[in-house]
C-alpha cells in the first residue's frame, strides 16, 4: 500500500470506531482485527503502520470527532508530513479543501476533563494519560526469581518486588520464559495493587472482580499456592480464561466462582465471615488507562459512570460481608476520578463503620483521601487508586 493508501484506510476506520464508540459496539481493537483479517492485500508493516496511524488520530482528539477525516486532519497539524498525504492520488485521501473541518484536540470530552481537575489532576498528569504505555512483566515467583531470571532482552527493576521493565512492542509472548509461565505480563501499578493485599500462605483471599485473573495470578503466587484463593467474576467469558493461565503459571490454590450480578452473594454465600482478605478490582471509567485504551474517553458518558459507581458501592459492601473480623479489604480501580476512588472509598468507610483505614505501604504514589493514587506522570504506572480497610475485631 502507498503511504497515502494507508492514511485513507485509517480514515474509513476511524469513521468505523467514531460510529462504534457512539453506539457503545465493538471497540477500536475489533475494528482493526477484523478488518486486517478481511483485507489480506495489507501487508505487517500495513498493518502496522494504519494501526499506529489509526490510535494516533485518536489518542490527538480530545472529544468524539465527527469524522475519520477531521480526526487525521487533527493529527496531521502535530505531524506536517501527513499533510502531504492528502494529495488526491488513487486510494488516497482527497486533496484538503479551504477551511475543511479539523476534530478538536485536548485530552478529553470537556466534562471529563472537568472531573479530572475536580480530582486534583493537574494538566501535566492529564496530558500524560495519552502517552505511550511501557511494557511490564512480574516474574513469578512459583516459577523463578528476579534476581536470577535471564531473559532474552534487556530489562530493568520496577518498585515492585518482581517487576521488570522492557522496551513496548517486545514480543514477549513468544519466549520460552513467558510459555513456560516464569513471567507474567502486568503493569506496575496492577502489581502494586495486589502487593496492597498482603496475601499469605495459608490465608483465605477472595479476588471478587478477577477477570482473567491478571491480579489472581499475582496473588497465589505471593500465596506460594498455599491456603483459599476464590476468583469470582461476573463475566463468564474473562472468568474462563483463568484456567490456562494458572495451569501456565503454576497456579494450583484457586478455585473461580462465576456471579451473577446484581445476585453476587448466592455464590458466596458459603464465604459469608470467612476472608482474611478481599481484593475489590471494581469495574470503572478506566481513564487510568487511556495510554493503552485511548477510546475508552470516547465512551464514558454521566450515565455509564453513574452505572459503575453503584455497582463499586455495592462490592465493597459484598466485600465486607465475606471478611472476617480483622481482615483486610483492599479497594482498586484504574480511574482518576475521586467519584471513584477516594470519595467512593470515603463512603463506604462512613456507612460500614466496623472498618478503619489502613494506608497501603507501596514503594510509589501519593496520598489520595485515604489511598494511595498512582499515575503515569508521577510513577510510571497506569493511573491507579488503591485503598486498605480493616475490618473490627
Ligand atoms: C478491572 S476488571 C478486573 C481485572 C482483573 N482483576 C485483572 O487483574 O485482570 C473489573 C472486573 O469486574 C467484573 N465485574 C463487573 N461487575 C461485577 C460484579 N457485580 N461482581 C463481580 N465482578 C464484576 C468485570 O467483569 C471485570 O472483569
Amino acid at each position: 500500500m502507498t503511504p497515502a493508501a494507508r492514511v485513507q484506510t485509517a480514515i474509513e476506520l476511524l469513521d468505523a470506531i467514531i460510529a462504534s464508540a457512539r453506539a457503545k459496539g465493538a471497540p477500536a481493537d475489533r475494528i482493526l482485527a477484523e478488518w486486517f483479517r478481511n483485507n489480506r492485500f495489507a501487508g505487517s508493516k500495513d498493518r502496522r503502520a494504519i494501526r499506529e496511524l489509526v490510535f494516533a488520530a485518536i489518542r490527538a482528539c480530545g472529544p468524539v470527532p465527527d469524522t475519520g477525516r477531521a480526526a487525521m486532519l487533527r493529527l496531521a497539524q502535530q505531524d506536517p508530513s501527513l499533510s502531504a498525504l492528502f494529495d488526491g492520488s488513487q486510494y488516497g485521501p482527497a486533496v484538503l479543501g479551504e477551511g475543511e473541518p479539523v476534530a478538536e484536540g485536548g485530552v478529553a470530552p470537556r466534562w471529563l476533563t472537568e472531573r479530572l481537575d475536580r480530582s486534583g489532576v493537574d494538566r501535566e498528569e492529564a496530558a500524560a494519560l495519552l502517552g505511550r504505555a511501557p511494557l511490564d512483566i512480574r516474574v513469578n515467583t512459583l516459577k523463578a526469581e528476579r534476581a536470577t531470571l535471564s531473559l532474552p532482552a534487556p530489562a530493568e527493576p520496577t518498585a515492585t518486588p518482581q517487576g521488570l521493565r522492557l522496551e513496548p512492542g517486545t514480543q514477549v509472548e513468544q519466549w520460552a520464559e513467558w510459555r513456560e509461565g516464569k513471567i507474567e505480563i502486568q503493569d506496575a501499578g496492577s502489581q502494586m495493587a495486589c502487593f496492597a493485599v498482603g496475601a499469605e500462605p495459608g490465608e483465605t483471599v477472595i479476588d471478587l472482580c478477577a477477570g482473567g485473573g491478571g491480579k489472581t495470578l499475582a496473588l497465589a503466587a505471593a500465596m506460594d499456592n498455599l491456603g483459599r484463593l476464590v476468583a469470582s467474576d461476573t463475566d463468564r467469558n474473562r472468568l474462563s480464561a483463568l484456567a490456562p493461565r494458572a495451569e501456565r503459571a503454576g497456579a494450583t490454590n484457586i478455585e473461580t466462582r462465576l456471579l451473577n450480578p446484581g445476585r453476587e452473594m448466592e455464590a458466596l454465600a458459603d464465604l459469608a465471615g470467612q476472608a482474611d482478605a478481599v481484593l475489590i478490582d471494581a469495574p470503572c471509567s478506566g481513564t487510568g488507562t487511556w495510554r493503552r485504551n485511548p477510546e475508552a474517553r470516547w465512551r464514558l458518558d454521566d450515565k455509564e459512570l453513574e452505572r459503575l459507581t453503584a455497582i463499586q458501592s455495592r462490592l465493597l459492601d459484598i466485600a465486607a460481608g465475606l471478611l472476617k473480623p480483622e481482615g483486610r479489604l483492599v479497594y482498586v480501580t484504574c480511574s482518576l476520578l475521586d467519584e471513584e476512588g477516594a470519595g467512593q472509598f470515603d463512603a463506604f468507610l462512613a456507612r460500614a463503620g466496623d472498618f478503619r483505614a489502613a494506608m497501603p505501604e507501596l514503594p510509589a504514589g501519593r496520598q489520595c483521601g485515604h489511598g494511595i493514587r498512582l499515575t503515569p506522570f508521577h510513577d510510571g504506572t497506569d493511573g491507579f487508586f488503591i485503598a486498605r480497610a480493616e475490618k473490627s475485631c
